[in-house]
């Protein structure tokens, strides 16, 4: 007959989130479904932090994706913070996809996540196999072996289990279709042509706060925060040469960490400064003049007074 799949006539919405260890791929296969770089990714682990929203608007329905933190083994109230903000999630969205990357093993980061996941009852689960183009058949076929496995022991059931390339792009819009096929009927949640609603303030900090930790993640990987404390397009200029004014603080645990991100005589504060700079004009489409300071916030991942102050 035909009808569903040709001609829709219920319009699906809901939300949907990737979850897995860190560099998983979550990122890069959110920035795939959605068709434009709206969250941040990166060469290396743990740099989701912000809640971020990519909006996939199709004919038939709207899925928005949300983009949470990684869950760790909680070591400071910051790390508590972030696994409570996971775990609320994922009982608020209707899909979660855990993200397992075919390059490596599922390992005891995996085990930790399906173990929580097991716990939330009524969100549809789905696995996602993702980097496929990094390994051979025969490894892919062990590796979805292994998820389901893992997702046996441990009590999960995924709907599917899904195999993904961001990179090529293969099996992307699959991913998409049968999420949708998840989906509650519902209307549209965003206004069309809506990529994100996360304020261009966030985008700007995590693009600023990733630029600051490139090449010294290793000696500073959570001691940096970054606030923007106004960002507003300067008044009086052409309407065809705009130009956004950003003033942000990077804040730091302690003295040590402030020369590490200012460098000699400032030269690396001023190369993050271009280089976020850049990013950022990027993403929005405007030229940013970008205003930089250094702060200390002692000990500000222990401290809860501090960690709302920088919104968490
Ligand atoms: N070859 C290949 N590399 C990929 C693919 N997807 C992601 N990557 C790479 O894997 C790395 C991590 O990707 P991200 O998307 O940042 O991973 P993430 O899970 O969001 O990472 P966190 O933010 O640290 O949690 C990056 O270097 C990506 O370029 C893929 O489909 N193929």
């Amino acid at each position: 007959m035909g009808r569903v799949a040709e001609h829709p006539d219920t319009f699906r919405s809901g939300f949907a989130c990737f979850v897995g260890r860190p560099n998983a791929g979550k990122s890069t296969l959110t920035n795939a479904m959605v068709g434009s770089k709206v969250v941040i990714t990166s060469s290396k682990p743990q740099t989701t932090r912000t809640v971020v929203r990519g909006i996939v608007n199709r004919d038939d329905a709207q899925l928005v994706l949300v983009d949470t933190p990684g869950l760790h083994r909680p070591r400071t109230l910051l790390g508590e913070r972030l696994n409570d903000l996971v775990r609320t999630t994922w009982a608020e969205v209707d899909i979660v996809a855990v993200c397992f990357p075919a390059d490596e093993k599922p390992g005891p980061g995996d085990r930790f996540i399906l173990t929580e996941l097991a716990k939330v009852r009524r969100t549809v689960k789905f696995a996602v196999a993702t980097k496929t183009d990094l390994v051979t058949p025969e490894q892919l076929a062990a590796h979805l072996l292994a998820i389901q496995a893992l997702a046996d022991d441990l009590g999960v059931e995924f709907a599917e289990i899904v195999p993904v390339s961001a990179k090529s792009g293969d099996q992307v819009g699959l991913l998409a279709d049968l999420f949708v096929g998840r989906l509650p009927e519902g209307p549209q949640l965003y206004p069309d042509g809506e990529l994100s609603d996360a304020p261009e303030e966030n985008i700007a900090a995590e693009l600023i706060r990733e630029a600051a930790l490139e090449g010294v993640r290793d000696e500073l990987p959570h001691s940096i925060a970054v606030v923007v404390e106004e960002m507003a397009l300067k008044p009086d200029r052409p309407a065809d040469k705009p130009l956004l004014v950003i003033h942000a603080s990077l804040y730091v645990e302690r003295d040590s960490q402030k020369g590490i991100v200012i460098g000699h005589r400032g030269a690396r504060l001023r190369e993050v400064g271009t280089a976020a700079r850049k990013q950022i004009e990027a993403i929005l489409g405007t030229p940013v003049y970008l205003d930089l300071h250094v702060k200390i916030a002692k000990d500000w991942q222990r401290d809860p007074r501090q960690l709302r102050k920088l919104g968490f």
